[in-house]
This record gives structure tokens, C-alpha cells and sequence, in this order.
């Protein structure tokens, strides 16, 4: 990335007792993107996020705003707002008085003041909200004043932790939408951290998968979902067949393994394993299809248990030794015919992309 907006180089933050919350960490973010931060709990998001903000100095390493060193900056003089969790509005000021205070702060003009709100408030579609108190406001509503706070300052970056895991799952996913639609036209960079996978694959330019205070993974949402790098990743985002493979050889520019049976065809990259050779393939579950008869690619499989899952079927079978794979299938003609114990016959989608994934 050229001249990236932000750059954390090799920071480290170890607490008290000697708990690592961040081991060596490096990211660029660019200018204008919206990158998230994900991971399970005590990954080392908000440690992150804390840093970039200045809430949380590092025990090691540098914080570099278009290539100046911010590490040592307290948060107030920093170029970058933070949206947190619970939105920390002031009660006892209304919503036009919470929005303007950073710009008090700042020392702007009262007219100015005033535009600045307007127009941050109309950004959050909360215009007919101006005066109300924010003890009146529904969730979404704080939420969007929050954000309204928080951009009205014009930051050079927007951190926002967990911004929207106090809202109920409907306004949650509207939000969502409405988050995106605000950065992509405000152009400010947003950072966000959530535990979330469903949330960082649906509103992120590039997602960052964090795992025992290390990054594991930075990635588009599309990339991080077909080609996950490791285990772990491929785990946490999505569900995911690891399935223990051989080697089988070549043939036409492609790996050809064995997964107790079932056949994986992966295009050749870098030195092919030798022959017999063990490695780990993820292979998502709409990938494995199901035929009523057997073929050269089928492989036997029986099913264990079906979850109804609304338009598909999740379809948990065995093949091989006794190796457990799990199937999505859309419900539909025979499927629906489908019951545990029924012999059934799997192959792989021909053009599915199956990884080869790193311990
Ligand atoms: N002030 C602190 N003192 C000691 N340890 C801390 C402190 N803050 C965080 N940690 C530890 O650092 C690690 C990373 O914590 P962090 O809060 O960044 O994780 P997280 O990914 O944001 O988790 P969550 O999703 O639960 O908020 C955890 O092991 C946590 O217990």
C-alpha cells in the first residue's frame, strides 16, 4: 500500500502481570477505507483500536499518522474520533448540545457551530431531532447521534467499537447499511472492531482477522471467505469442512487429493507435496453437492442429521472411515426427501475454491 493513512509498526502492548494484549503487530490502513477488526473475545481488538486512539500506550513499537510519529500524542490531539460501545452521550445536554461540544472545544464560531451541526445531523437523517434530550432517543436513534458527534469534527479516522451491538438484530442490519452509506460518503476512514463475522463480511472494505493478540489475517470479506489462509481463519468466518487430505498427484495443472474418499481438485500452486502427503483443505459446506446416484467423482456418504435451516438444508453426513462433513443443500424436490441413515452420494462443485490452510 502507498502512503497509507495510518501505520502500526510492530506494536506491542504487554499489561500488568504480563498479559500480552498485542504481540508485534503491522497494519497500514489507507485513506478512505473500512476496515474491521475481528476476532474472539481478548483477540486484541479494542487494545488496537485503543492504540491507534491514544486511550492505551504501547509497550513497544510505533503509531504513524501519514508517516508522523503519533505514538507519543495524547488522544485529544490526535486528527481521530472514537464512536464507543455505549455512545458516552452526556444526558443532561440535548442532541444539538452533545454534537456541538467537540466544536466548542475547538473554539468554532457559534455560526458555524451551528451549520456544522445542521449538517451533520442531516448526514444522519436526525434533522427533527435537534432539540430533543437524548434521554427521550430510542437506540438507533443515540446511535445516530453518536455518530453525528463524532463526525461532525471531521476527523481524519472514525474508530467505532462494537458501535452497534446495543441495537436489536433488525436495526442492527439497517445500521449496518446506514454506517457504510455515511463513511462511503463522508470518505473518512473508519475503523471498527466487532465480534461479529456476519457484521465485518457485510459493510468492510478489508477485515482484519485477529487471534492471541496477533493478526492472523488482512483481507477483502470475498477473499477472507474463499481463501482463507489458516485454520483458524477458516474456522471463525463462516463454517467450513477442514477435511485431512492426500496427495493423489497431478494431472492438467491440478492437485488432485483424497479426503477419505472424497475427491478435491485444487489448480497447482508452488511445490506439489509429495505423493501420499497430508495437508489440511477447507471445503465450504454449499460446496459439497449430493447426487441420488453414484458417479466416477461421487464418493458414498450417510446422512447423520438434517437441520432445517429455512431455504437450505444443513446436512451433517459421514463418508469414508468415518470422516463428519457438513452439507448445505437448498431444499428442494429429493432433498426434502432426505432423513438420517439414507445413503446419499457427495462430490465436490467443480469450481469451488478450496484452500490449503496453514496450522
Ligand atoms: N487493562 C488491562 N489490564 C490487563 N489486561 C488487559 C487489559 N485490557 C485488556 N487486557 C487483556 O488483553 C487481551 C486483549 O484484550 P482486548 O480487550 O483488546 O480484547 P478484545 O478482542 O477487544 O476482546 P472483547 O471482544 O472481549 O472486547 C485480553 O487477554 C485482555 O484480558
Amino acid at each position: 500500500m502507498a502512503d497509507p493513512l495510518l501505520r502500526l509498526k510492530s506494536v506491542r502492548k504487554e499489561f500488568a502481570g504480563g498479559v500480552i494484549g498485542l504481540d508485534a503487530i503491522d497494519l497500514d490502513i489507507a485513506q478512505g477505507e473500512f476496515l474491521t477488526l475481528l476476532g474472539p473475545s481478548g483477540c486484541g481488538k479494542t487494545t488496537t483500536l485503543r492504540v491507534i486512539a491514544g486511550f492505551e500506550a504501547p509497550t513497544g513499537g510505533t503509531v504513524l499518522l501519514d508517516g508522523r510519529d503519533i505514538t507519543p500524542l495524547r488522544p485529544y490531539d490526535r486528527p481521530v474520533n472514537t464512536v464507543f460501545q455505549d455512545y458516552a452521550l452526556f444526558p443532561h445536554m440535548n442532541v444539538s448540545e452533545n454534537i456541538e461540544f467537540g466544536l466548542w472545544l475547538r473554539k468554532i464560531p457559534p455560526a458555524d457551530r451551528r451549520k456544522k451541526v445542521a449538517a451533520a445531523l442531516d448526514m444522519v437523517g436526525m434533522s427533527d431531532k435537534i432539540s430533543a434530550r437524548v434521554t427521550e432517543l430510542s437506540g438507533g436513534q443515540r446511535q445516530r447521534v453518536a455518530l453525528a458527534r463524532a463526525i461532525v469534527c471531521e476527523p481524519r479516522m472514525l474508530l467505532l467499537d462494537e458501535p452497534l451491538s446495543a441495537l436489536d438484530a433488525h436495526l442492527r442490519e439497517q445500521m449496518q447499511v446506514e454506517l457504510k452509506r455515511l463513511q462511503s460518503g463522508l470518505g473518512t476512514t473508519f475503523v471498527m472492531v466487532t465480534h461479529d463475522q456476519t457484521e465485518a463480511l457485510s459493510i468492510s472494505d478489508r477485515i482484519v482477522v485477529m487471534h492471541d493478540g496477533r493478526i492472523e489475517q488482512i483481507a477483502s470479506p470475498a477473499t477472507l471467505y474463499d481463501r482463507p489462509a489458516t485454520r483458524f481463519v477458516a474456522s471463525f468466518i463462516g463454517t467450513m469442512n477442514l477435511l485431512e487430505a492426500r496427495f493423489a498427484g497431478l494431472s492438467e495443472r491440478m492437485m488432485k487429493f483424497d479426503a477419505d474418499g472424497l475427491h478435491l481438485s485444487i489448480p497447482a500452486a508452488g511445490e506439489a507435496p509429495g505423493l501420499g502427503e497430508s495437508r489440511t483443505i477447507g471445503v465450504r459446506p454449499e460446496d459439497i453437492l449430493i447426487s441420488a446416484v453414484a458417479g466416477p467423482a461421487t464418493t458414498p456418504a450417510r446422512v447423520a442429521n438434517i437441520v432445517f435451516h429455512g431455504k437450505a438444508l444443513r446436512i451433517r453426513a459421514v463418508i469414508g472411515t468415518a470422516t463428519e462433513i457438513v452439507i448445505d443443500t437448498p431444499r428442494q424436490g429429493e432433498t426434502s426427501a432426505l432423513q438420517a441413515g439414507t445413503n446419499i452420494h457427495v462430490y465436490v462443485r467443480q469450481d469451488a475454491t478450496c484452500p490449503v490452510l496453514a496450522a
